[in-house]
């Protein structure tokens, strides 16, 4: 009996682990997301000019998932498709960014607590025009670390109306923006999640 209980016992702590990963960080795909994928950390096309991810696979939390997925049905009903150019990022290559960078207000600290995309609930997108299949102009480029990526209402009405529709639509889904970052939203409430930055290396 007490061979069976361990059994058991050892068989629901085994189970439970591949449950916490296979649950908390799901693939974004193309199947299931109508989303425009451009990974820039799986190219060369970065701010580093060398490629990082060794594939342009996408994973989040379940939760920004789902966010993610509200937000492409408000993206499409206003004529635009959400790009994504990163989401859960291992913890290495926040410490590659950050040590390339080596400012907070740019690249969180991945020894401070605050990073989110190691939790799984950070993404990096804009939008594209569905009827041009052109990226709205946003003032500047992804990853541009200057003070005309900050949010800013001085800035072109057209630009600031384009980042406006974009926050929008991420803030109508449950994520806030990053006053420093037009293209980086967080989850609403991120520090709750666990960082799964060292956990998951590679997934
Ligand atoms: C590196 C940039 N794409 C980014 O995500 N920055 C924020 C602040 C972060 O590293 O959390
Ligand atoms: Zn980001």
């Amino acid at each position: 009996m007490f061979r069976l209980l361990s059994f058991l016992l050892l068989f629901a702590i085994i189970t439970g682990c591949k449950c916490t990963k296979s649950t908390d960080l799901v693939a974004i795909n193309q199947h299931d997301y109508d989303i425009i994928f451009d990974i820039r950390y799986a190219t060369s096309n970065n701010f580093l000019g060398r490629k990082i991810y060794e594939n342009a696979n996408v994973y989040l939390h379940k939760d920004a998932a789902k966010n993610l997925k509200i937000a492409t049905l408000y993206a499409d009903k206003l004529g635009y498709k959400i790009k994504l150019f990163d989401g859960f990022r291992p913890l290495s290559v926040q410490r590659k960014l950050y040590t390339e960078v080596s400012n907070e207000i740019y690249v969180s600290n991945p020894d401070s607590g605050v990073a989110s995309h190691t939790r799984g609930v950070a993404l990096d997108v804009t939008l594209v025009d569905k009827k041009t299949n052109k990226e709205l102009d946003m003032g500047t480029e992804f990853d541009s670390f200057e003070e005309k990526a900050h949010h800013n209402p001085n800035i072109d009405p057209k630009i600031l109306q384009n980042r406006t529709i974009l926050a929008g639509i991420m803030a109508i889904s449950g994520f806030t923006p990053l006053p420093s970052e037009w293209w980086h939203y967080n989850l609403r409430i991120y520090e709750i999640y666990p960082d799964y930055g060292s956990k998951y290396p590679k997934m």
